[in-house]
């Protein structure tokens, strides 16, 4: 990483710079600073804090098999890394949180105020994938924890895999080759179709939305697509302005909208109903966007010929048997019907994808762990200063994430006005403000009583000094 400069975070706030190695995983030894407090959460215990200094004191708990290339990214810099296929259950999830000062996840791992309250240590979340509706980002930003995510990464392979469930769903190829496995030719033609000529409803044209688009278009579907927002229509494609006209107009209505309240059951009996006779419906977007015990009436009834799901309320935390009635009520009777692919949250599987979600996010933490910098961060404003001037003497680099009330900046200034400001940004969001300054002539003896001024102020979340 080009800007990676080399300092190390210790767990108390503080941070020490290490000569002329971005490989840490040699262990050096550092000439110990007595830390006051540790980071947002509770005075941490005088023998922790009489613990020397070193960049494996960096715990980080990645979850969900998050791909090879950010762990070892994660490693190089001599971070502790402990890495498990699946997600957790809550209450071995708070137990692990607790300890750790950086967690990677992926769309599974609920990280809610309940498991955050425990994250005492937590500075950074790195959501290894596009949603980060599994995160309360709220409440992460109050507790000054970032948050990162890999907002486009996957998003071609989401479109190329919608792309294909087109096609299959519109020659019923998953009944041919289930037929085929069982044993019988069953060779027709009624009820399959070109797509060619067909049109094709996106809702949401976003980065997948609208990629999705482009290879419709490419395959001669024509596009409309509905979105909250105007967007610009690329290609041929055409805005429509309600849900209503979309369902109206498709012959294939496909999802890329996120969780929200908003998308919550926004395909519902209702919608199904205002769709084309003879239609298909992809859901790839999340599980609580489509109601499927309506989609399943829809489908028996011959309104809906068939659809791909690739999301589901309730999905379990790693690989085995899913499909229980205990978990769904309606999982019988989907699995009953026909032309319905069902897969298992893969939009975003491919190699090409989770390769580079990891070293993006990889990345992401270890500037934030080791400089501040929130460029990126979905929940925080983001801040970044030029260049760090750590290896010059006295130079330190403070970071003060405070709640956004009037007057913290006068208070804050007169703190580190003692010293020469080289550099300084803040910026906020919401309730949370994030301040960065680079500054020389701070003695080695004078860190402390900068970070404690600092902490002492009332409108303090997370103090941060690297140097
Ligand atoms: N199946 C998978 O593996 C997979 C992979 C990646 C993403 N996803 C899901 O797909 C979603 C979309 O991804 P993206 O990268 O295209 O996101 P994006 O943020 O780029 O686009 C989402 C679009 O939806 C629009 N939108 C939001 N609320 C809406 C509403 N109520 N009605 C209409 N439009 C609305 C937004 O304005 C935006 O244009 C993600 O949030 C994620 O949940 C799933
Ligand atoms: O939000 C995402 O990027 C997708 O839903 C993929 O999630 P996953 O990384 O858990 O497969």
């Amino acid at each position: 990483m080009s800007s990676a400069k080399d300092i190390v975070p210790r767990m108390d706030g503080f941070s020490r710079t290490v000569s002329n190695s971005l490989s840490l995983s040699t262990s050096p030894t550092f000439t110990f600073h007595s830390p006051p407090s540790s980071f947002g959460g509770p005075k941490i215990s005088s023998t922790k804090q009489l613990k020397p200094f070193d960049t494996k004191d960096i715990k980080v708990l990645l979850l969900e098999n998050v791909n090879q290339t950010g762990q070892d990214i994660l490693r190089e810099q001599g971070y502790q890394v402990e890495f498990l296929k699946s997600s957790l259950p809550e209450d071995q999830l708070i137990e692990k949180i607790r300890d750790v000062h950086v967690i990677g996840i992926r769309s599974k791992t609920k990280l809610t105020e309940r498991v955050l309250r425990e994250a005492k240590n937590l500075i950074v979340i790195g959501c290894f994938c596009i949603g980060t509706n599994q995160v309360d980002l709220q409440y992460a930003a109050r507790q000054g924890i970032a948050v990162f995510n890999s907002p486009f990464s996957n998003s071609r392979s989401v479109a190329e895999l919608v792309i294909g469930e087109i096609i299959a769903l519109a020659r019923q190829l998953g009944d041919r080759s289930n037929e085929l496995h069982n044993g019988t030719w069953n060779k027709v033609s009624k009820g399959c179709w070109e797509i060619r000529g067909k049109t094709l409803g996106i809702i949401g044209y976003g980065h997948i939305g609208s990629q999705l688009s482009v290879l419709a278009e490419a395959m001669g579907m024509s596009v409309i697509y509905y979105d909250v927002v105007n967007l610009m229509a690329l290609g041929t494609a055409r805005q429509v302005a309600t849900l209503g006209d979309l369902l109206a107009g498709a012959d294939f209505v496909t999802l890329h909208v996120p969780e929200s309240p908003e998308t919550k059951n926004m395909i519902g009996a209702k919608q199904l109903e205002q769709m084309k006779e003879g239609s298909y419906l992809i859901n790839a977007s999340r599980g609580s966007v489509v109601d499927i015990p309506a989609l399943i009436n829809a489908m028996k009834g011959g309104k809906i010929a068939g659809a791909a799901l690739d999301v589901y309320p309730n999905e379990p935390a790693g690989n085995g048997f899913y499909f229980s009635n205990e978990l769904n009520s309606w999982t019988e009777e989907l699995r009953k019907l026909k032309n319905i692919i069902l897969t298992p949250h893969i939009g975003g599987s491919t190699e090409e994808a989770q390769s580079a979600i990891g070293v993006e996010v990889s990345h992401a933490l270890v500037r934030y762990v080791n400089e501040g910098a929130t460029l990126g961060a979905v929940n925080m404003p983001e801040v970044n200063l030029r260049s760090l001037t750590l290896d010059e003497p006295n130079h330190v680099r403070v970071i003060y994430i405070h709640r956004n009330v009037p007057g913290v900046l006068g208070r804050v200034n007169a703190i580190l006005g003692n010293h020469n400001v080289d550099k300084q940004m803040t910026d906020s969001r919401g309730e949370v403000a994030y301040l960065m300054a680079d500054i020389s002539d701070v003695k080695e003896a004078e860190i402390k009583d900068l970070w404690q001024s600092l902490e002492e102020l009332s409108s303090r979340i997370r103090t941060r000094v690297l140097y």
